[in-house]
């Protein structure tokens, strides 16, 4: 049997603020693991516990109590929720530049050929010359993505990455983190976003600090498959609309869809999936 290496591991992890006077802490007791090359986004709503979560991660914070393990030979690098603030270089070039500072035996072409490639993975078809302030907040964060890259990430974790972002840039900066997951990076994707949450394999939801849901993306936002009827049971709420969340448009259709008694096995998550599921229906 072929077991994944675990790169992220939380263990009992505990956060409280000092400055905190709620009492109560931001992380309570948290454990999980995440898997090499999976992709794993976390949900919650304000004041849940993600930003915290994010922060210990990406090892910016300390935990008060428990363990958090990076495997060996692994560094935790994040796409942040401002664009602004990871970008230090004036250029495009100059910010790649930072980022390949470690990879000393490459010669000044090697480098700029290094840069193009970094920039084509992520979708980013610029200049190396472009000023960096003339970029949309999109192109930061597919900047900022590049340099993760560039950096040797084989892991990246999103921090609410796409919140500031109009819908063409988040859809550019999703698609270039799905390119990059089939590539085999894994995923880490703290959202908001319902409709973002479709591209994980596994949803974590934080409630208080703590984790109130661990399954895949299906169980969220379809719930649990009956084991003798093989499909559905639309009379009972899904994780995600028993959490409060509103799901997103394919699963609402489908959700309806499976009330009326049409394609009781069906769960798809994106349009293209509905249409396929859709015909597949109408043949049999
Ligand atoms: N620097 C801090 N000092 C004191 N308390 C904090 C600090 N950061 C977060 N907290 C508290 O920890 C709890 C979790 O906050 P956190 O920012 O992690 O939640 P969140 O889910 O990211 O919220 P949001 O969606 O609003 O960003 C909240 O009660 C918050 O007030």
């Amino acid at each position: 049997m072929n077991f994944p290496t675990i790169i992220f591991k939380l263990e009992q992890v505990t956060v409280d603020y000092v400055s905190d006077t709620s009492g109560k802490p931001a992380l309570n007791e948290v454990s999980f693991e995440i898997p090499q090359g999976s992709w794993t986004a976390v949900i919650g709503d304000n004041g849940s516990g993600k930003s915290t979560l994010s922060k210990v991660l990406s090892g910016f914070i300390p935990v008060s109590g428990g363990r958090r393990v990076l495997a060996e030979g692994h560094t935790a690098y994040a796409v942040l929720q401002n664009p602004e603030t990871q970008l230090l270089g004036e250029t495009v070039d100059e910010e790649l530049q930072l980022s390949l500072h470690g990879l000393t035996d490459m010669d000044a072409l090697e480098k700029e050929n290094r840069m193009r490639e970094l920039l084509d993975e992520v979708g980013l078809s610029i200049p190396l010359d472009r000023p960096v302030k003339h970029l949309s907040g999109g192109q930061k964060q597919l900047l900022n993505l590049a340099c993760c890259l560039g950096a040797g990430a084989d892991s990246i974790l999103f921090d609410e990455a796409t919140s500031m972002l109009d819908p063409g840039s988040r859809k550019s900066v999703l698609e270039a983190a799905d390119r990059l997951h089939r590539l085999g990076t894994t995923i880490l994707w703290v959202t908001h976003r319902t409709e973002e949450l479709c591209f994980a394999d596994r949803i974590l939801l934080l409630e208080q600090g703590q984790v109130s849901f661990d399954g895949t993306t299906e169980q969220f936002f379809y719930g649990q498959q009956d084991q003798e009827e093989g499909g559905y049971n639309p009379g009972v709420p899904s994780p995600c609309e028993r959490f409060g969340y509103e799901p997103p448009y394919v699963v609402q259709t489908v959700r309806s869809l499976h009330k009326r008694g049409y394609m009781p096995q069906a769960r798809p998550l994106f349009p293209a999936q509905l249409s396929e599921a859709v015909k597949r229906c109408q043949l049999q």
